[in-house]
């Protein structure tokens, strides 16, 4: 397989808890790939650390044959990875424009000189990145909402946004934790199909999503955690009859 992320091994332990043990996973640019289990499975964990916000107990993860794990959170921003998160994280107070436009400062060029007195460098910067955040807006649907306050668009466009801001950064690998949640049967349609251009367009993505429907229409392969453990991957017609994945759903709804 051409895989270009790879983990190995990778394990987390908080004090006595183990939240993932020796995660295999491989992503090749240009697919989709959903991380699936029942609540606790270790999932967010594993974004967690792919983004840096953890260093793992133990294992690797290499980005085109170079180790990651170890960066900084602003350097792996940079190596092209963005995440959004399960609940939403927008700036309320500024426009749907200007949400995006925050996504770009970790790119920034200009100077605490060019930013202080505004120079004709920052006035550029800011003309293009305006520039990008617009065609950006405008892939997801959101360019007629520009000037609105976030909290004003509906929710499934909120999540949207979340995505927008995320592209912003110049990602290339979108980590996105559970996209459709919250959304309705609509939305969720809508998301599928923007999720799947964002692929053709040539994003790689990595999502969590308890969303079933979504996730089995949506993802190229799958990985299914379960208490930490790593136990399937692959597509989702593999995921769907497989008896360890069937348990894991199964037990759980027994527990509840
Ligand atoms: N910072 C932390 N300190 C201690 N325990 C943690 C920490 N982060 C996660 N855990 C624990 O690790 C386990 C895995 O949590 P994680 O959030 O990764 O699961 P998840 O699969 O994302 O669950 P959900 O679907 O409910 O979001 C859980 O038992 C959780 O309580």
């Amino acid at each position: 397989m051409n895989a270009n992320l790879v983990v190995t091994g990778l394990t987390q332990k908080f004090g006595g808890l183990t939240a993932l043990n020796d995660v295999n996973m491989e992503v090749r640019f240009g697919e989709i790939v959903g991380v699936i289990g029942p609540n606790g499975a270790g999932k967010t964990t594993l974004f967690n650390i792919i983004t840096g916000v953890y260093q793992p107990t133990a294992g690797t993860i290499m980005l085109n044959e170079k180790k990651i794990n170890g960066l900084k959170k602003y350097e792996i921003t940079r190596l092209g990875f963005a995440r959004t998160f399960q609940n939403i994280r927008l700036f309320k107070q500024m426009s749907v424009l200007d949400n995006v436009m925050m996504g770009m400062c970790c790119r920034s060029k200009a100077s605490i000189f060019d930013n202080l007195f505004n120079t004709p460098k920052k006035r550029r910067e800011e003309k293009l990145q305006e520039q990008k955040a617009l065609e950006i807006l405008e892939t997801m649907g959101l360019l007629d909402y520009k000037y609105d306050s976030p909290a004003s668009l509906p929710y499934g466009e909120q999540r949207r946004l979340e995505i927008a801001r995320a592209m912003a950064t110049d990602a290339t690998i979108l980590l996105l934790d559970e996209p459709a949640a919250g959304m309705n049967e609509q939305e969720t349609a809508d998301l599928l199909i923007t999720v799947s251009k964002l692929r053709d367009s040539g994003y790689t993505i990595i999502l969590i999503e308890h969303d079933m429907k979504f996730v089995m229409n949506v993802c190229d392969r799958l990985y299914v955690l379960n208490h930490g453990e790593l136990i399937c991957a692959g597509t989702p017609g593999e995921v769907k009859t497989n008896p360890d994945v069937i348990n894991a759903y199964l037990g759980k709804e027994e527990e509840e």
